[in-house]
Protein backbone atom coordinates (compact mmCIF):
# COMPACT_ATOMS: atom_id res chain seq x y z
CA UNK A 1 0.00 0.00 0.00
CA UNK A 2 0.74 3.72 -0.44
CA UNK A 3 -0.19 6.46 1.13
CA UNK A 4 -1.15 7.79 -2.44
CA UNK A 5 -5.07 8.78 -3.19
CA UNK A 6 -6.32 9.03 -6.81
CA UNK A 7 -6.12 12.47 -6.89
CA UNK A 8 -2.62 12.88 -5.57
CA UNK A 9 -1.44 10.76 -8.68
CA UNK A 10 -3.16 13.04 -10.79
CA UNK A 11 -6.86 11.59 -11.17
CA UNK A 12 -9.80 13.60 -11.45
CA UNK A 13 -12.95 13.86 -12.99
CA UNK A 14 -11.83 13.92 -16.73
CA UNK A 15 -10.90 10.03 -15.98
CA UNK A 16 -13.60 9.08 -13.56
CA UNK A 17 -16.70 10.23 -16.12
CA UNK A 18 -14.84 7.36 -18.22
CA UNK A 19 -15.77 4.51 -16.11
CA UNK A 20 -18.27 2.11 -16.66
CA UNK A 21 -20.61 1.56 -13.58
CA UNK A 22 -19.34 -1.95 -13.60
CA UNK A 23 -16.05 -0.88 -13.86
CA UNK A 24 -16.15 1.71 -10.60
CA UNK A 25 -16.70 -1.71 -8.80
CA UNK A 26 -14.27 -4.23 -10.72
CA UNK A 27 -11.19 -2.20 -12.12
CA UNK A 28 -8.38 -0.36 -10.43
CA UNK A 29 -7.00 2.66 -12.12
CA UNK A 30 -3.27 2.95 -12.19
CA UNK A 31 -1.28 5.39 -13.97
CA UNK A 32 2.06 4.49 -16.10
CA UNK A 33 5.57 5.46 -14.45
CA UNK A 34 7.63 3.79 -17.11
CA UNK A 35 7.31 1.40 -20.05
CA UNK A 36 8.95 -1.85 -20.89
CA UNK A 37 9.86 -4.10 -23.28
CA UNK A 38 6.59 -6.08 -23.00
CA UNK A 39 4.78 -4.94 -19.83
CA UNK A 40 4.11 -1.42 -18.20
CA UNK A 41 4.95 -0.25 -14.60
CA UNK A 42 1.99 1.27 -12.72
CA UNK A 43 1.30 2.96 -9.74
CA UNK A 44 -1.40 3.03 -7.66
CA UNK A 45 -3.05 3.78 -4.32
CA UNK A 46 -2.36 0.22 -3.71
CA UNK A 47 1.41 0.13 -4.66
CA UNK A 48 3.50 -0.02 -7.53
CA UNK A 49 2.66 -3.37 -10.12
CA UNK A 50 4.14 -4.28 -13.68
CA UNK A 51 0.81 -5.16 -15.76
CA UNK A 52 0.86 -6.54 -19.02
CA UNK A 53 -1.08 -5.19 -21.80
CA UNK A 54 -4.24 -6.50 -23.70
CA UNK A 55 -3.98 -7.91 -26.98
CA UNK A 56 -4.37 -5.85 -29.55
CA UNK A 57 -2.28 -3.29 -27.31
CA UNK A 58 1.35 -2.56 -27.97
CA UNK A 59 3.77 -1.04 -25.93
CA UNK A 60 3.71 1.85 -28.47
CA UNK A 61 0.12 2.65 -27.90
CA UNK A 62 0.80 3.88 -24.19
CA UNK A 63 3.37 6.47 -22.97
CA UNK A 64 3.98 7.15 -19.13
CA UNK A 65 1.92 9.60 -17.55
CA UNK A 66 -1.56 7.68 -19.25
CA UNK A 67 -3.88 6.17 -16.99
CA UNK A 68 -4.99 2.52 -17.52
CA UNK A 69 -8.01 0.34 -16.27
CA UNK A 70 -6.18 -3.05 -14.09
CA UNK A 71 -7.55 -5.93 -13.50
CA UNK A 72 -8.43 -6.07 -9.66
CA UNK A 73 -6.02 -9.17 -9.06
CA UNK A 74 -4.30 -10.54 -12.17
CA UNK A 75 -1.53 -8.29 -13.58
CA UNK A 76 -2.92 -7.12 -16.60
CA UNK A 77 -4.50 -3.71 -18.33
CA UNK A 78 -8.70 -4.06 -19.19
CA UNK A 79 -8.09 -0.84 -21.00
CA UNK A 80 -6.44 2.39 -21.47
CA UNK A 81 -7.89 5.71 -20.67
CA UNK A 82 -8.40 8.62 -23.03
CA UNK A 83 -6.11 11.10 -22.19
CA UNK A 84 -6.27 15.03 -21.01
CA UNK A 85 -3.34 15.95 -23.28
CA UNK A 86 -0.74 14.02 -25.21
CA UNK A 87 2.60 14.98 -26.32
CA UNK A 88 3.60 14.24 -29.23
CA UNK A 89 6.66 14.99 -31.70
CA UNK A 90 7.29 14.66 -35.35
CA UNK A 91 9.42 11.54 -36.21
CA UNK A 92 12.98 12.19 -37.00
CA UNK A 93 13.31 11.53 -40.31
CA UNK A 94 9.76 12.21 -40.79
CA UNK A 95 8.76 8.98 -42.64
CA UNK A 96 5.95 7.37 -40.49
CA UNK A 97 3.78 8.26 -37.43
CA UNK A 98 4.30 10.73 -34.97
CA UNK A 99 5.90 9.90 -31.58
CA UNK A 100 4.12 10.13 -28.43
CA UNK A 101 5.97 11.23 -25.89
CA UNK A 102 4.04 12.12 -22.69
CA UNK A 103 0.69 11.41 -21.33
CA UNK A 104 -1.80 13.76 -19.40
CA UNK A 105 0.92 16.50 -18.78
CA UNK A 106 0.13 19.61 -16.97
CA UNK A 107 2.81 21.76 -17.63
CA UNK A 108 5.71 22.11 -20.38
CA UNK A 109 8.89 23.70 -18.91
CA UNK A 110 10.36 24.57 -22.19
CA UNK A 111 14.42 25.31 -20.76
CA UNK A 112 16.91 27.19 -22.76
CA UNK A 113 19.82 29.46 -20.81
CA UNK A 114 20.48 33.27 -20.80
CA UNK A 115 23.37 32.17 -23.18
CA UNK A 116 23.84 31.29 -26.36
CA UNK A 117 21.77 28.94 -26.58
CA UNK A 118 18.69 30.80 -26.57
CA UNK A 119 16.97 30.88 -30.06
CA UNK A 120 13.19 32.54 -30.35
CA UNK A 121 12.43 30.20 -33.40
CA UNK A 122 13.50 27.27 -31.58
CA UNK A 123 11.12 28.47 -28.57
CA UNK A 124 8.41 29.04 -31.09
CA UNK A 125 8.86 25.44 -32.39
CA UNK A 126 8.29 23.93 -28.64
CA UNK A 127 5.92 26.35 -28.06
CA UNK A 128 3.67 24.94 -31.09
CA UNK A 129 3.64 21.48 -29.68
CA UNK A 130 2.69 22.02 -26.21
CA UNK A 131 -0.01 24.30 -27.80
CA UNK A 132 -1.11 21.62 -30.13
CA UNK A 133 -1.40 18.87 -26.92
CA UNK A 134 -3.55 21.57 -24.77
CA UNK A 135 -0.27 21.63 -22.32
CA UNK A 136 0.54 25.01 -20.49
CA UNK A 137 4.20 26.17 -21.58
CA UNK A 138 6.48 27.68 -19.16
CA UNK A 139 9.71 29.21 -20.42
CA UNK A 140 12.63 28.78 -17.98
CA UNK A 141 15.31 30.43 -18.81
CA UNK A 142 18.36 28.63 -16.52
CA UNK A 143 22.02 30.48 -15.52
CA UNK A 144 20.40 33.39 -15.51
CA UNK A 145 23.06 33.79 -12.76
CA UNK A 146 25.96 34.21 -15.24
CA UNK A 147 24.66 36.51 -17.78
CA UNK A 148 25.28 39.92 -17.79
CA UNK A 149 22.10 41.25 -18.36
CA UNK A 150 19.04 38.01 -17.75
CA UNK A 151 16.29 40.87 -17.96
CA UNK A 152 16.88 41.11 -21.54
CA UNK A 153 16.34 37.49 -22.67
CA UNK A 154 13.02 37.48 -19.88
CA UNK A 155 12.08 40.12 -22.37
CA UNK A 156 12.49 38.41 -25.60
CA UNK A 157 10.74 35.82 -24.22
CA UNK A 158 7.98 37.41 -22.95
CA UNK A 159 7.06 38.86 -27.00
CA UNK A 160 6.37 35.37 -27.77
CA UNK A 161 2.84 34.78 -25.83
CA UNK A 162 0.49 36.67 -24.59
CA UNK A 163 -0.29 34.93 -20.99
CA UNK A 164 3.39 33.72 -21.60
CA UNK A 165 5.06 32.77 -17.79
CA UNK A 166 8.78 33.40 -18.53
CA UNK A 167 10.87 32.74 -15.71
CA UNK A 168 15.02 33.37 -15.05
CA UNK A 169 16.39 31.32 -12.72
CA UNK A 170 19.71 29.71 -11.50
CA UNK A 171 19.17 25.73 -11.76
CA UNK A 172 21.90 25.06 -9.26
CA UNK A 173 20.04 27.27 -6.45
CA UNK A 174 18.27 26.10 -3.51
CA UNK A 175 14.87 27.87 -4.46
CA UNK A 176 14.27 25.92 -7.83
CA UNK A 177 11.79 24.00 -6.11
CA UNK A 178 10.10 27.25 -4.53
CA UNK A 179 10.11 28.67 -7.72
CA UNK A 180 8.02 26.22 -9.61
CA UNK A 181 5.80 25.26 -7.01
CA UNK A 182 3.28 27.31 -8.49
CA UNK A 183 3.50 24.37 -11.43
CA UNK A 184 4.26 21.30 -8.97
CA UNK A 185 1.36 21.20 -6.59
CA UNK A 186 -0.74 17.91 -5.44
CA UNK A 187 -1.59 15.71 -8.88
CA UNK A 188 -0.07 18.38 -11.08
CA UNK A 189 2.32 16.75 -13.92
CA UNK A 190 5.33 18.29 -15.59
CA UNK A 191 8.32 18.22 -18.07
CA UNK A 192 10.90 19.51 -19.37
CA UNK A 193 12.16 19.96 -22.69
CA UNK A 194 15.15 21.77 -24.10
CA UNK A 195 18.74 21.59 -25.68
CA UNK A 196 21.49 19.79 -24.57
CA UNK A 197 23.05 21.64 -21.45
CA UNK A 198 20.72 23.74 -20.25
CA UNK A 199 19.85 22.24 -17.20
CA UNK A 200 17.13 20.08 -17.36
CA UNK A 201 18.94 17.33 -15.02
CA UNK A 202 19.42 19.44 -12.70
CA UNK A 203 16.14 20.66 -12.58
CA UNK A 204 14.38 17.70 -12.43
CA UNK A 205 16.70 16.24 -9.78
CA UNK A 206 16.03 19.73 -7.46
CA UNK A 207 12.40 19.19 -8.17
CA UNK A 208 12.36 15.35 -7.22
CA UNK A 209 15.10 15.30 -4.57
CA UNK A 210 17.21 13.35 -6.48
CA UNK A 211 17.67 9.52 -6.43
CA UNK A 212 15.85 9.44 -3.46
CA UNK A 213 12.45 10.36 -4.38
CA UNK A 214 13.16 7.62 -7.13
CA UNK A 215 13.22 5.08 -4.60
CA UNK A 216 10.29 5.88 -3.23
CA UNK A 217 8.11 5.55 -6.05
CA UNK A 218 9.95 1.88 -7.15
CA UNK A 219 11.62 -0.14 -4.36
CA UNK A 220 12.55 -2.13 -6.85
CA UNK A 221 14.68 0.40 -9.26
CA UNK A 222 12.36 2.35 -12.17
CA UNK A 223 15.90 3.53 -13.46
CA UNK A 224 18.17 0.65 -13.31
CA UNK A 225 15.82 -1.47 -15.42
CA UNK A 226 15.71 -1.28 -18.85
CA UNK A 227 12.44 0.76 -20.39
CA UNK A 228 11.84 1.24 -24.11
CA UNK A 229 11.69 4.69 -23.95
CA UNK A 230 13.89 5.75 -20.88
CA UNK A 231 10.76 7.79 -19.89
CA UNK A 232 9.46 7.92 -16.30
CA UNK A 233 7.16 9.52 -13.65
CA UNK A 234 8.75 11.00 -10.50
CA UNK A 235 7.23 11.76 -7.65
CA UNK A 236 7.80 15.75 -6.57
CA UNK A 237 7.65 16.11 -2.88
CA UNK A 238 5.48 19.22 -3.19
CA UNK A 239 2.67 16.82 -4.50
CA UNK A 240 3.09 16.67 -7.90
CA UNK A 241 4.79 14.37 -10.59
CA UNK A 242 7.74 14.74 -13.29
CA UNK A 243 7.91 12.90 -16.36
CA UNK A 244 11.63 12.57 -17.46
CA UNK A 245 11.43 13.03 -21.37
CA UNK A 246 15.16 12.28 -22.13
CA UNK A 247 14.10 12.17 -25.90
CA UNK A 248 12.99 15.98 -25.88
CA UNK A 249 15.64 17.88 -27.06
CA UNK A 250 15.49 18.48 -30.69
CA UNK A 251 11.64 18.27 -32.29
CA UNK A 252 10.47 18.20 -35.46
CA UNK A 253 7.03 20.00 -35.96
CA UNK A 254 4.14 17.75 -37.54
CA UNK A 255 0.21 17.42 -37.80
CA UNK A 256 -0.02 20.22 -35.09
CA UNK A 257 -0.87 23.34 -37.47
CA UNK A 258 -3.18 24.52 -34.58
CA UNK A 259 -0.46 24.41 -32.09
CA UNK A 260 1.48 27.29 -34.48
CA UNK A 261 -2.01 29.21 -34.91
CA UNK A 262 -2.07 29.30 -30.81
CA UNK A 263 1.48 30.40 -31.08
CA UNK A 264 1.57 33.11 -33.26
CA UNK A 265 -2.15 34.78 -32.66
CA UNK A 266 -1.26 38.09 -33.74
CA UNK A 267 -0.99 36.60 -37.31
CA UNK A 268 -3.20 33.81 -37.22
CA UNK A 269 -6.42 35.69 -35.88
CA UNK A 270 -5.58 37.94 -39.29
CA UNK A 271 -5.79 35.36 -42.03
CA UNK A 272 -9.94 34.61 -41.78
CA UNK A 273 -10.01 38.72 -43.01
CA UNK A 274 -7.55 37.59 -46.57
CA UNK A 275 -9.52 37.72 -49.44
CA UNK A 276 -8.27 34.26 -50.45
CA UNK A 277 -8.68 31.55 -48.66
CA UNK A 278 -5.68 29.99 -49.62
CA UNK A 279 -3.48 32.60 -48.72
CA UNK A 280 0.06 32.35 -48.81
CA UNK A 281 0.97 36.32 -47.20
CA UNK A 282 3.51 36.39 -49.95
CA UNK A 283 2.00 39.33 -52.30
CA UNK A 284 -1.71 38.26 -52.60
CA UNK A 285 -4.32 41.56 -53.25
CA UNK A 286 -6.38 41.74 -49.94
CA UNK A 287 -3.95 40.26 -47.59
CA UNK A 288 -4.72 41.32 -44.00
CA UNK A 289 -1.61 39.46 -42.94
CA UNK A 290 0.43 41.84 -45.22
CA UNK A 291 -1.46 45.00 -44.57
CA UNK A 292 -0.73 44.52 -40.64
CA UNK A 293 2.69 44.31 -41.59
CA UNK A 294 2.54 46.99 -43.08
CA UNK A 295 1.10 48.75 -40.46
CA UNK A 296 3.60 48.04 -38.04
CA UNK A 297 1.23 46.01 -35.59
CA UNK A 298 2.89 42.66 -36.44
CA UNK A 299 6.61 41.88 -36.73
CA UNK A 300 8.43 40.92 -39.95
CA UNK A 301 10.32 38.12 -38.05
CA UNK A 302 8.02 36.65 -36.11
CA UNK A 303 6.02 36.49 -39.91
CA UNK A 304 8.87 35.09 -41.35
CA UNK A 305 9.14 32.45 -38.45
CA UNK A 306 5.37 31.80 -38.51
CA UNK A 307 5.36 31.00 -42.23
CA UNK A 308 8.65 29.10 -41.83
CA UNK A 309 7.05 26.30 -39.10
CA UNK A 310 4.00 26.51 -41.12
CA UNK A 311 5.94 25.13 -44.47
CA UNK A 312 7.91 22.68 -41.98
CA UNK A 313 4.76 21.25 -40.44
CA UNK A 314 2.58 20.60 -44.10
CA UNK A 315 5.62 18.77 -45.50
CA UNK A 316 5.84 16.76 -42.27
CA UNK A 317 2.26 16.43 -42.16
CA UNK A 318 2.04 15.31 -46.01
CA UNK A 319 4.94 12.74 -45.75
CA UNK A 320 3.14 11.07 -42.53
CA UNK A 321 -0.30 10.55 -44.93
CA UNK A 322 1.95 9.32 -47.35
CA UNK A 323 3.32 6.94 -45.14
CA UNK A 324 0.09 6.25 -43.86
CA UNK A 325 -1.37 5.91 -47.40
CA UNK A 326 1.80 3.34 -48.28
CA UNK A 327 0.88 1.15 -44.96
CA UNK A 328 -2.65 0.93 -46.12
CA UNK A 329 -2.18 -0.09 -49.49
CA UNK A 330 0.62 -2.72 -48.31
CA UNK A 331 -1.69 -4.14 -46.06
CA UNK A 332 -4.62 -4.56 -48.65
CA UNK A 333 -1.97 -5.96 -50.78
CA UNK A 334 -1.19 -8.49 -48.02
CA UNK A 335 -4.91 -9.18 -46.81
CA UNK A 336 -5.29 -10.12 -50.84
CA UNK A 337 -2.83 -12.15 -51.51
CA UNK A 338 -4.01 -14.34 -48.29
CA UNK A 339 -7.34 -14.68 -49.91
CA UNK A 340 -6.18 -15.92 -53.07
CA UNK A 341 -3.90 -18.23 -51.82
CA UNK A 342 -6.57 -20.11 -49.81
CA UNK A 343 -8.82 -20.59 -52.82
N1 LIG B 1 25.74 28.29 -13.12
C1 LIG B 1 24.75 27.53 -13.59
N2 LIG B 1 25.04 26.32 -14.10
C2 LIG B 1 24.02 25.58 -14.58
C3 LIG B 1 22.67 26.05 -14.56
N3 LIG B 1 21.89 25.10 -15.13
C4 LIG B 1 22.70 24.08 -15.46
N4 LIG B 1 23.99 24.37 -15.13
C5 LIG B 1 25.16 23.49 -15.39
O1 LIG B 1 25.16 23.17 -16.77
C6 LIG B 1 25.58 21.82 -16.99
C7 LIG B 1 24.54 21.05 -17.77
O2 LIG B 1 23.36 20.88 -16.97
P1 LIG B 1 22.42 19.60 -17.12
O3 LIG B 1 21.39 19.71 -16.05
O4 LIG B 1 23.22 18.36 -17.17
O5 LIG B 1 21.79 19.87 -18.55
P2 LIG B 1 20.73 18.97 -19.37
O6 LIG B 1 19.78 19.90 -19.97
O7 LIG B 1 20.17 17.92 -18.48
O8 LIG B 1 21.63 18.32 -20.47
P3 LIG B 1 21.39 16.93 -21.29
O9 LIG B 1 21.32 15.83 -20.27
O10 LIG B 1 22.59 16.84 -22.17
O11 LIG B 1 20.12 17.11 -22.05
C8 LIG B 1 25.85 21.26 -15.60
O12 LIG B 1 27.22 21.36 -15.34
C9 LIG B 1 25.05 22.16 -14.69
O13 LIG B 1 25.59 22.21 -13.39
C10 LIG B 1 22.42 27.35 -14.02
O14 LIG B 1 21.28 27.85 -13.97
N5 LIG B 1 23.49 28.04 -13.55
ZN1 LIG C 1 -2.90 36.77 -46.46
Amino acid sequence: MTELTLSDLGWSNFFNSQLELDELESTEPARITAVHRSAVATLSPSGTRDLVLPQGMSTGDVAVGDWVLAHPSEHRVLRRLARQTSLQRGTEYHTTDRQLIAANLDTLFITTSCNADFNVARLERYLALAHDADVTPVILLTKADQAEDPDSFVDQARTLGRELEVIALNAKADDVTETLAHWCGKGQTVALAGSSGVGKTTIANALTGGAAATQAIREDDARGRHTTTGRSLHRIPSGGWLIDTPGMRGLGVAEVSAGIDATFPEISELTDQCKFRDCAHESEPGCAVLAALEAGEITADRLHRYKKLKREDAHATETIAQARDRQKKFGKMVKSAMTKKKR
